[in-house]
C-alpha cells in the first residue's frame, strides 16, 4: 500500500529491460547518438509539429532551465502559490533562472484564478526597475492538487500571456496523467492552447530518470544547449534517457501506465466516497487523491503498512480538517494494484 508518491514507484519492467539492452556496446555521447536523434524526432510526431527537445535529470531541472531560457534582469514569473516551482524546488528556479523571482497567484483547487493572474501581471504594466518586470507565466498540468486545467482554462491563461507578451510554461511532471484525465492529445493540451515550453515528465510515470524540456517554437531554444551545459544537466551518456523514452513511447506504454495510475485513483476515490471514516477533501481527476480521515483510521492504516504523506489544507479552506481528522495525499502509479487499493479501503 505505497501511496506516498509516484516518485516511490520504480521503473516499468519494459523500460528497465530496454535500458539494459541499449546499455550494451558503444554509442556516441552527449546527445549525438542515433538513438538520441530518433527519440528527439519522436517528439515531433507526438506533438504533431517540429519541436526542440532537451533531456534533463529531474523535473526541477526541467522547470528551472525552462524559466532560465526566458529569464531577464528583474524578471518575474507568475505561478500558483502551491506550484512546485514555488513550494518544493528549494529556490532552484530563482537560482538557475538568474535570480528571477516567482510571483504567487491564488486560485482554488491548485489552479490559478484567471482574474487574479491578470490582476497580478497588470500590476507591472507601469515599468519600474524597483519591482522588476514580467518574464513568464508557469502552470502545472496535472496540478499539485491533483486537478487538471480544462483546455478552455489553458486557453484563458495563454490569452493573458499573449496579451502581455509573455511565454507560457507548463510543468508537466504528470503530463500523461493529465492527458488521460482530459482524454485529449499532447498537441491539444499544449501548443494548440498557447503553451510555449513544456516540462515533459516521465520519471513519475514508470521511468527511472527521464525528463525533457520541449520548445514548441524551436527558435526559443537557441540558448538552451548552453544553459543546460552550464547547469551540469547535459548527460554524457544521453542514450540512457533516450532508451527509457524509447520504451516509454513504444506501443503507447506511457499512456497505458498513466491510464492505469488514474484508474487506481478512481478506485480510491469511489471507495473513499463510500466510507464512513473518510471523505474526499476535494475532487481530483489524475493520479493523486486528497482525503480527510479520522486520525484513528489513518493510524490504523499506517500500522498495517500503508504509506502516505500528511498534507496541509489549501489556503482557501484552512479549517476543512476537524480536530480528530487528518488530511492526507494518496498517489497511485503504474505499479499500484487493485489489491493495494482494496486493502487500504478495507481498513477504513
Ligand atoms: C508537480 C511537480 N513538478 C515538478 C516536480 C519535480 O520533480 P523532481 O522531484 O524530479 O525534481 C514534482 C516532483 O514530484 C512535481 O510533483
Ligand atoms: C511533493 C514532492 O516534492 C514531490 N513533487 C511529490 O509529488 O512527491
Amino acid at each position: 500500500m505505497f501511496f506516498a508518491s509516484d516518485n516511490w514507484a520504480g521503473a516499468h519492467p519494459a523500460i528497465t529491460e530496454h535500458l539494459a539492452k541499449e546499455a550494451a556496446g558503444y554509442a556516441s555521447a552527449y546527445g549525438t547518438s542515433d538513438l538520441d536523434k530518433r527519440i528527439e524526432a519522436e517528439f515531433n510526431t507526438i506533438f504533431e509539429r517540429e519541436v526542440a527537445v532537451f533531456f534533463v535529470a529531474t523535473g526541477t531541472a526541467a522547470n528551472s532551465l525552462a524559466l532560465a531560457s526566458v529569464s531577464r534582469a528583474g524578471g518575474v514569473t507568475f505561478c500558483h502559490s502551491d506550484a512546485h516551482v514555488n513550494a518544493d524546488e528549494g529556490g532552484a528556479p530563482e537560482y538557475l533562472a538568474n535570480a528571477s523571482r516567482l510571483y504567487p497567484v491564488e486560485g482554488p483547487d491548485g489552479k490559478m484564478d484567471v482574474g487574479a493572474l491578470h490582476t497580478a501581471v497588470s500590476r507591472f504594466d507601469v515599468p519600474s526597475v524597483h519591482q522588476g518586470r514580467p518574464m513568464a507565466i508557469t502552470m502545472t498540468q496535472a496540478t499539485e492538487a491533483g486537478t487538471v486545467y480544462s483546455l478552455d482554462e489553458i486557453s484563458a491563461i495563454s490569452a493573458i500571456a499573449r496579451a502581455k507578451s509573455l511565454p507560457l510554461h507548463m510543468d508537466g511532471a504528470r503530463f500523461a496523467n493529465a492527458l488521460v484525465a482530459l482524454d485529449t492529445t499532447p498537441a491539444e493540451m499544449t501548443w494548440k492552447r498557447g503553451v510555449d515550453i513544456l516540462s515533459f515528465g516521465a520519471t513519475k510515470n514508470g521511468c527511472w530518470c527521464a525528463e525533457a524540456i520541449v520548445f514548441f517554437k524551436p527558435e526559443m531554444a537557441e540558448e538552451m544547449p548552453y544553459i543546460r551545459k552550464r547547469s551540469a544537466q547535459l548527460f554524457s551518456k544521453t542514450r540512457f534517457i533516450s532508451a527509457q523514452l524509447d520504451a516509454y513511447f513504444k506501443d503507447g506504454l506511457w499512456m497505458d501506465m498513466a491510464r492505469h495510475a488514474n484508474t487506481m485513483s478512481d478506485r480510491l476515490r469511489t471507495g473513499l466516497e463510500g466510507s464512513n471514516k473518510a471523505r474526499l477533501a476535494w475532487n481530483t481527476s489524475g493520479n493523486e487523491v486528497f482525503a480527510i480521515l479520522e486520525k484513528q483510521a489513518a493510524k490504523a492504516a499506517q500500522d498495517k503498512g500503508a504509506k502516505f504523506y500528511d498534507w496541509l489544507p489549501p489556503r482557501e479552506h484552512p479549517d476543512m480538517v476537524g480536530k480528530d481528522e487528518t488530511l492526507i495525499r494518496l498517489v497511485t502509479s503504474f505499479a499500484t494494484t487493485e489489491e493495494d487499493v482494496d486493502r487500504f479501503l478495507d481498513i477504513l
